[in-house]
């Protein structure tokens, strides 16, 4: 069965996600763009040959749409959910899942309402090989339980209108997502703690900044987050537990020895870091829904979770105090992990 993907944002991830979805994963096909650019809708939908739809209304409802793929603004998001979960139709939505909690928490409803798992959220570590193996080697049981986790998120360098808040709100998102499903535990504590900036870049922006997270159980997160790092696009992510440590490997690249040097590539964006990862989320997405299975991926309460803990993070950067999460209890409909 071809699973027909309706597409909402035809920008940057949007037009990605539409090469994907065709040449990168089977059982696919876009049928049906919008996006508020008419002309940006139309040069994405043309090569792929999908039609090109007024509005995020009419892709939700078009008979040869089975499933949507929301790639608008953030702010955009939760409208384009609800009216696919209006419909009963299964949506895929980019990061974050609304930009409140109340938003969120409006989802997480509907969906509940309708009895049966519609909405997954694209965060993308859960894909990356390498976070897999250290799911996999902290759920052996071999090194014991985790204690302290050492996270670096660094961009090459970020355009004028990234503020501040982005770098909770639109970078340490995915540490928020990833590490809540690797160590199986919530954030229940959020502080910000914020070093000499660089003269890299904006004297409007906080960066680095370095984000200290408490979980439920105890465990300790330093995460720095550097947006103008000028060297690389660099992820790293060092879990030390009881008996042991394990740490997320770098991508691999050639190392080239010469002139009594030993070099080895540094990526310089998401794109090429997480090209594998996106397209494992998007064939495992795609499986799931042609298999007639609800999504396994994160879900509406992740979303939830995520904005809320990166909500309380901004309050922390502004305050400089220690902010409690304050999650709501999570509905067994979402099942007992995190
Ligand atoms: N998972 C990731 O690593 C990752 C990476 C980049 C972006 N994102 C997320 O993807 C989303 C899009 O980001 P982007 O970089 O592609 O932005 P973008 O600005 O390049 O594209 C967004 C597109 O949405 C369109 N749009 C806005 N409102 C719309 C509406 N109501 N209906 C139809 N179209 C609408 C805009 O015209 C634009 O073409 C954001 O939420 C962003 O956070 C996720
Ligand atoms: O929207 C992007 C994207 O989510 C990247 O994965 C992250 O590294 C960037 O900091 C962020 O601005």
């Amino acid at each position: 069965m071809t699973v027909r993907v309706g597409v909402i944002g035809a920008g940057w991830i949007g037009k990605e996600h539409i090469q994907r979805l065709t040449h990168a994963v089977t059982g696919a096909r876009v049928t049906a763009v919008t996006d508020i650019d008419a002309a940006r809708a139309e040069e994405a939908a043309a090569p792929v040959g999908a039609r090109v739809l007024p509005d995020g209304a009419a892709v939700i409802a078009a008979d040869d749409v089975d499933a949507v793929l929301v790639t608008s603004w953030g702010p955009t998001h939760a409208e384009h959910v609800l009216a696919a979960v209006a419909a009963g139709k299964p949506v895929f939505c980019e990061k974050p899942l609304a930009t409140t909690a109340e938003d969120c928490l409006r989802i997480v409803e509907a969906e509940q309402a309708h009895g049966r798992r519609l909405v997954q959220v694209g965060f993308m570590r859960r894909y990356d090989s390498g976070y897999r193996q250290l799911k996999q080697v902290l759920g052996s049981g071999r090194i014991g339980e985790p204690l302290i986790v050492h996270c670096a998120h660094r961009n090459p360098s970020v355009p004028e209108s990234y503020t501040s808040a982005m770098a909770a709100l639109d970078t340490a998102v995915h540490e928020v997502d990833v590490l809540r499903w690797l160590l199986d535990d919530e954030i229940v504590s959020t502080q910000v703690v914020t070093p000499r900036s660089t003269g890299k870049r904006f004297a409007h922006l906080k960066d680095p900044q370095i984000m200290l997270f408490e979980t439920a159980k105890g465990v300790r997160i330093d995460l720095e987050v550097f947006v103008n790092c000028q060297y690389g696009y660099d992820i790293q992510c060092e879990v030390v537990a009881e008996e042991g440590l394990v740490r997320l490997p770098d991508p691999a690249t050639v190392g080239v020895r010469t002139a009594a040097r030993h070099e080895t590539e540094v990526l310089t964006d998401w794109v090429g870091r997480f090209r594998e990862a996106f397209d494992t989320e998007f064939r495992e997405w795609i499986a799931s829904l042609a298999a007639g299975a609800a999504p396994t991926g994160p879900s509406a309460w992740d979303g939830y979770a995520a904005t809320v803990i990166t909500a309380a993070t901004v309050e922390a950067l502004e305050s400089g105090r220690v902010v409690a999460t304050d999650l709501k209890p999570r509905p067994a409909f979402y099942g007992g992990a995190a």
